[in-house]
């Protein structure tokens, strides 16, 4: 492209998002930046942020590892050269935010992250863009997700799920009392921090109150009110109701995670979105046996279908939520100072494509042998719902142009997920893309390399796939068995649509 044409793509991604900086190039923003800086003042046509927009790029720092990929952004672990301070760096796509119309959730992101002020929020230290990419430097969580402490240590005792709720209910009560609902609360957006406490991430779904003090931008109180967003399992039934969003959304997150933590896996899963959500408004909760009469209480209370009668919506606010008696013992006003759980690490990374065939439910860990939903047969989707819902999929996840480079001309996606590959000693993240050729490409999500495919073959006999739970599948192959871990629950898709291309081959 010529350089007029980049400068002119760089102006028109700053016109929309009109985020006119009136502190272009502080020098200021670094890892220790002050947490008293003032508030943004909107209007005028500028923004005074609190983490300036810099002139950096992307050659002012050293990459690392890839914390982890979200559905618009690449988020890398990044030491600036000159100060040496460490940022978590949120790389996204311009093109990418602009064709999935995700501008609007960078801005909120961007803005609402600049204001807050509490030890268990990400911060924000500083932006910058160039051509093709926005950057937004966070502070680093180096401890990971919630979600892999689970999936490592199978399900957490009360005691480490108490101190994890605590930490998620204090972390609420102060993003409430300034008029924001996340609502997109989950184990997956909740790090820990090196010394192993809680600090949240993501807020591009966040939702201002009509009377916040936050400062946002025009409309965004009343933009995408009855939308959903969020992520199916933690979904409230008002919202799948297309009720506005309230802080009980939060609060059912917080009951879907904290049954999480304890049994680990989520109280509403099934086969597909639409089953989940079918699990959700009949409110089929069954509690494991071994969970406290206070936590399945606070649980029953948290997972209430009036999302005024949850225990931190109510007229007492936030009182009766930390009175119940399953946070007996929280020290509230210290609990960033008490010790954090002992968090459990990953075993070392083996590149080794393990033959899998011995045993390999029990090696996928204890995670989820206490799964309060029957697995199996029973819980597939009809075929037809299944293949409704990967060609929906097909068609939003193949607009993603960061894939495209993987197919071949006029190939195209049937269905791809971020997976985990689970080895004998170690998870690596993969993504997985089944096309319509057919083929089954595994890609390494840091490298943007393909870690090469998996012998395709129309015969059931060669090339098959057998479901665990809803998260958990297997592909077979004559060589080798290849174990994975779906987050988003879609092992039933997965195995319907290798099944159905086969089918269609032979045919
Ligand atoms: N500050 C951070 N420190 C370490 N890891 C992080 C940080 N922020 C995000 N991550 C990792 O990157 C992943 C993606 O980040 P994030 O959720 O912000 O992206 P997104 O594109 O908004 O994702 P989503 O698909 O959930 O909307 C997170 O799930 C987490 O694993």
């Amino acid at each position: 492209m010529a350089v007029g044409g980049d400068d002119d793509m760089e102006r028109d991604f700053a016109a929309r998002l009109r985020l006119a900086p009136s502190n272009p190039s502080s020098a200021s923003a670094s890892a220790s930046a002050s947490p008293t800086a003032a508030s943004p003042t909107a209007g005028g046509g500028g923004i005074a942020f609190r983490a300036p927009q810099e002139q950096f790029t992307a050659a002012d720092f050293e990459l690392g590892k890839i914390y982890g990929v979200g559905s618009y952004s690449k988020v890398v672990r990044a030491r600036k050269k000159d100060t040496g301070n460490v940022y978590a760096l949120k790389i996204m796509d311009k093109k990418f935010i602009t064709k999935e119309n995700k501008i609007s959730y960078v801005k909120m992101e961007r803005i609402v992250l600049d204001q807050l002020d509490h030890p268990g929020v990400i911060r924000l230290f500083f932006t910058f863009q160039d051509t093709y990419s926005l950057y937004m430097a966070l502070e680093s969580c180096e401890g990971g997700e919630l979600f892999d402490q689970i999936v490592r240590k199978g399900r957490l005792s009360e005691d480490e799920a108490r101190f994890y709720a605590a930490e998620i209910v204090d972390i609420l009560e102060y993003l409430h009392s300034v008029g924001l609902i996340h609502r997109d609360v989950k184990p997956e957006n909740l790090l820990l921090t090196s010394d192993g406490h809680i600090k949240i991430a993501d807020f591009g779904s966040v939702k201002p109150t009509v009377d916040t003090p936050i400062k946002v931008l025009p409309n965004s109180t009343n933009e995408r009110a009855c939308t959903f967003v969020g992520t199916a399992a933690y979904v409230p039934p008002e919202v799948l109701n297309s009720a506005p969003a309230t802080f009980g959304n939060d609060l059912w997150a917080l009951g879907c995670t904290l049954f999480q933590m304890l049994s680990g896996s989520s109280p509403f899963k099934d086969a597909s979105e639409w089953l989940i959500f079918q699990r959700i408004i009949a409110r089929d909760l069954r509690f494991p046996e071994f969970f406290s009469d206070e936590a399945r209480d606070l649980i029953d209370k948290l997972l209430d279908v009036d999302p005024t009668k949850r225990p931190g919506a109510g007229p007492d606010g936030y009182a009766s939520l930390k009175k119940h008696p399953f946070f007996r013992g929280i020290d509230w006003k210290n609990i960033r100072k008490t010790r954090a759980p002992k968090p459990a690490v990953e075993a070392n990374a083996n590149e080794d494509e393990d033959n899998q065939d011995s045993d390999w439910l029990s090696h996928m860990g204890s995670a989820h042998a206490n799964q309060n939903v029957p697995v199996g047969n029973n819980g597939a989707a009809s075929s037809s719902e299944v293949r409704s819902h990967v060609s929906k999929l097909a068609s939003i996840d193949s607009f993603d142009s960061r894939w495209q480079d993987f197919l071949e001309p006029g190939e195209s996606v049937v269905l791809i997920s971020k997976l985990k590959k689970i080895n004998k000693l170690s998870n690596k993240k993969v993504q997985l893309i089944l096309t319509n050729k057919p083929q089954l490409i595994c890609v390494d999500p840091a490298k943007m390399v393909t870690k090469g495919n998996i012998s395709w073959s129309d015969d059931p006999s060669e090339l098959n796939v057998q479901v665990a739970n809803s998260s958990h599948f297997r592909i077979s192959t004559p060589k080798k068995v290849f174990v994975f871990e779906d987050a988003k629950q879609r092992a039933w898709q997965w195995k319907n649509a290798i099944e159905d291309l086969q089918h269609c081959q032979k045919n």
